[in-house]
């Protein structure tokens, strides 16, 4: 199966925020999509309310898309299949979804992650599944706060994949009246932009909720990207890519916006909730929750600094209070900015 560029049938494996607002702007961009819920009745509620009840409430679904509780029956067809599902679920979803995707169908990554114990990113975990080589997988990311974009407030994003043909072919795919998504072929620094900034958004969360002000986020966004350039061009990254939209862009917004699941999270531990507790509120996924350990997993194995990643995994882990990981950022030994 060839990626067409103008319009076909899109899978979006996942019904949750991201995966239900994503299939909005697909719907837009002229795709018939069929959107697979993890619950059969999520799916039913989406074919007769034309509403995901649970994650986007009150925001009426398009006509183009449809939702189904089948893998198999989501995936025939499909020359896209866009994979929305919390990042330490996905290589178990794949090994069960892997022997439904079409020949040479394009898989797509919506999510910001890195895989505990393995260390993978997302992209890593779907070639591993699937067996598909670069040129058949590609991120999405950028500052995509999945509320306002199925409000279809304007944004704009990033579609990334090794082969650039590939990734103008899906920017046409997915080009809604509200979304408009640039290229890229850099997927390592687009995915590791989109997994650490849930990091700096857990820690700028935990300083709103202890009662700091403006300079203390700005002094954790800069630094946090600071942290986030040196890993991902240690993978290779191209530093531009972290200046952009699925870099500084995502960082901002995330860090900003009180809809963020991952700066809430932090908030909440700030204001002295536990770990268990905030789970236990919610089912939606903050991935930073999990990512601040594989990531500073990562640095390490790389040979990176990296404080956020370190002092966030300590303060989740229980080792560590939101006050003393902000009294130890400020006691570290002293260096140069640009160090
Ligand atoms: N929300 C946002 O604004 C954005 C999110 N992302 C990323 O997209 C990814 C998905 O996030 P999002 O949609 O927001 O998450 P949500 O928490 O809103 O939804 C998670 C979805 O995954 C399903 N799910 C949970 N566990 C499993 C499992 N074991 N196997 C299969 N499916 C499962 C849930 O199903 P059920 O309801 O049955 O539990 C639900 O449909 C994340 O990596 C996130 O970082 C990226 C950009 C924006
Ligand atoms: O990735 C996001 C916005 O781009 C969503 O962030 P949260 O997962 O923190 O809600």
């Amino acid at each position: 199966m060839t990626l067409g560029s103008s319009s076909g049938k899109v899978a979006v494996l996942g019904a949750g925020s991201w995966g239900t607002s994503f299939s909005i702007v697909l719907a837009d961009a002229g795709n018939d999509v069929t959107v697979w819920a993890r619950r059969e009745e999520v799916a039913e509620s989406i074919n007769e309310s034309r509403e995901n009840v649970d994650y986007l409430p009150g925001v009426e679904l398009p006509a183009g898309i449809g939702a189904t509780h089948d893998v198999e029956k989501a995936l025939h067809g499909a020359d896209v299949v866009v994979l929305a599902t919390p990042s330490q679920t996905l290589r178990a979803n794949l090994a069960t979804w892997a022997p439904y995707v079409e020949d040479d169908a394009v898989l797509v990554s919506l999510m910001k992650g890195v895989e505990l114990g393995t260390l993978n990113r997302m992209s890593e975990v779907i070639a591993q599944e699937t067996g598909a080589g670069p040129e058949r997988i590609a991120v999405i990311s950028g500052p995509n706060l999945a509320k306002e974009i199925a409000r279809r407030e304007p944004a704009a994003s990033v579609v990334a994949c090794a082969d650039e043909s590939v990734a103008k072919r899906l920017q046409q795919r997915c080009h809604s009246p509200a979304f408009r998504p640039y290229t890229s072929v850099d997927v390592v620094g687009c995915e590791l932009g989109g997994a650490y900034k849930n990091v700096i958004g857990l820690a700028v969360g935990m300083a709103v909720g202890l009662g700091f002000g403006d300079n203390t986020t700005a002094s954790l966004i800069t630094r946090g990207l600071a942290e986030t350039a040196r890993l991902a061009t240690r993978l290779g990254a191209n530093p531009l890519t972290l200046m952009g939209l699925a870099g500084l862009g995502d960082l901002v917004a995330t860090c900003s916006s009180p809809l963020s699941r991952n700066r809430t999270f932090g908030e909440k531990l700030g204001q002295g909730r536990t770990v268990e507790e905030i789970y236990a509120s919610t089912r939606q996924v903050a991935e930073g929750a999990k990512s601040c350990s594989s990531l500073r997993a990562l640095a390490a194995s790389h040979g990176v600094d990296a404080p956020i990643a370190e002092h966030v995994d300590d303060v989740v882990a229980g080792r560590l209070t939101t006050q003393e990981m902000m009294n130890s950022f400020i006691a570290r030994d002293t260096k140069a900015e640009t160090d």
